[in-house]
């Protein structure tokens, strides 16, 4: 675990000292946009056109963020026009490496042996995180962008004229509802998890578990009588919610102590998970090897021995 300064590796563990206990996730500083016709997108540059075979995404199958990317590249059919490497599921002293392991993809640019040879490779003075996922153009070896919900946002409509599969996840019509609920979902869960989980104080532990637990009693309200978050429509709220859910009994009850339920305790949360989970092409993108590897070794801070736990056993099937 670490990051880089001015384009050197340096091996550090995130620093909650200076921040009272809690963990601060740090913005994702590539913003360029991949759009139809290579115009520039809501941030970042232009120059960036949709096109066959010109795009990489380099993932983790244990990362709830990249995990959305690669749903999206997947019900958008757009695997054999987008390419993609996987990292080792174990982030140690190097960050995420290509280790040869199963389920790995080897980097087919620089040959690197660790992602952050990626970042210094288009940017040899880069500083920060080095994050997946990262999207990346063949082209100009360059990084596109390295955050998941404008990737997720491109890879819904970019390639619809050239041969993207039918629909939209992020209509129009229901934006502001979208944007609304996926607000909420970011701080509270997807990102909520973390929060409580790198805590290094009780209260701030406490107070992020809490938070956290109220947003999905409330969910487990509104699936009551609703199939998606938004209706019976999937949308991209759906699919950044899911990530999260999937991980929750496996990883983060135990690994980040957010232990006040299951989401198998939830009635409609864990129907609603398992409904997602059957959509199809969406099982495809879940490695359960990687994701629980990847947790309990890679943060020795909170698992020192790491020791991957056995269960637990879930069964995805909808009655
Ligand atoms: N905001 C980013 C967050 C991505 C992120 O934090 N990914 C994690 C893996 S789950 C990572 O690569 N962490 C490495 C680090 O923080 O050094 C996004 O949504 O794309």
């Amino acid at each position: 675990m670490g990051l880089l300064v001015d384009g050197k590796w340096h091996d550090k563990w995130y620093d909650t000292e200076s921040s009272g206990g809690r963990f601060i996730r740090q913005s994702s500083q590539f913003r360029n946009w991949v759009t139809p016709d290579g115009s520039a997108g809501p941030s970042g540059e232009g120059g960036f056109k949709a096109e066959p075979n010109r795009y990489h995404l380099y993932v983790s199958l244990a990362c709830p963020w990249a995990n959305r990317t690669l749903i999206m590249r997947k019900l958008k059919g757009l695997e054999e026009m987008i390419s993609i490497s996987v990292v080792n599921p174990l982030m140690a002293e190097n960050g995420w490496t290509f280790e040869p392991d199963e389920g790995v993809i080897p980097d087919p640019i620089a040959q690197a042996d660790y992602l952050y040879e990626v970042y210094t490779h288009v940017d040899p003075t880069y500083s920060g995180r080095v994050t997946v996922p990262v999207l990346y153009d063949l082209k100009q070896d360059k990084i596109v962008n390295n955050e998941s919900s404008d990737i997720m946002r491109m890879l819904n409509s970019a390639f619809d004229d050239i041969g993207a599969k039918e629909g939209d996840y992020y209509p129009e019509e229901l934006r502001q509802e979208i944007d609304e609920i996926n607000d909420k979902v970011y701080n509270t869960v997807n990102n909520g998890v973390y929060k409580a989980g790198f805590a290094t104080k009780q209260e701030v532990y406490q107070e992020e578990v809490t938070k956290l637990f109220e947003t999905l009693d409330e969910l487990e309200e509104r699936l009551q009588d609703r199939r998606f978050l938004l209706g019976e429509q999937l949308t991209e709220a759906d699919l950044r919610l899911f990530t999260t859910l999937i991980r929750f009994d496996s990883v983060y009850y135990g690994h980040f102590k957010c232990n006040i339920r299951r989401i198998t305790d939830y009635k409609h949360l864990w129907r609603y998970t398992r409904e997602l989970y059957n959509w199809p092409g969406v099982s495809d993108t879940i490695n359960f090897k990687h994701i629980k590897e990847h947790y309990y070794r890679s943060h020795n801070t909170i698992n020192p021995t790491g020791i991957v736990p056995v269960g637990p056993k879930l069964d995805f099937r909808l009655d």
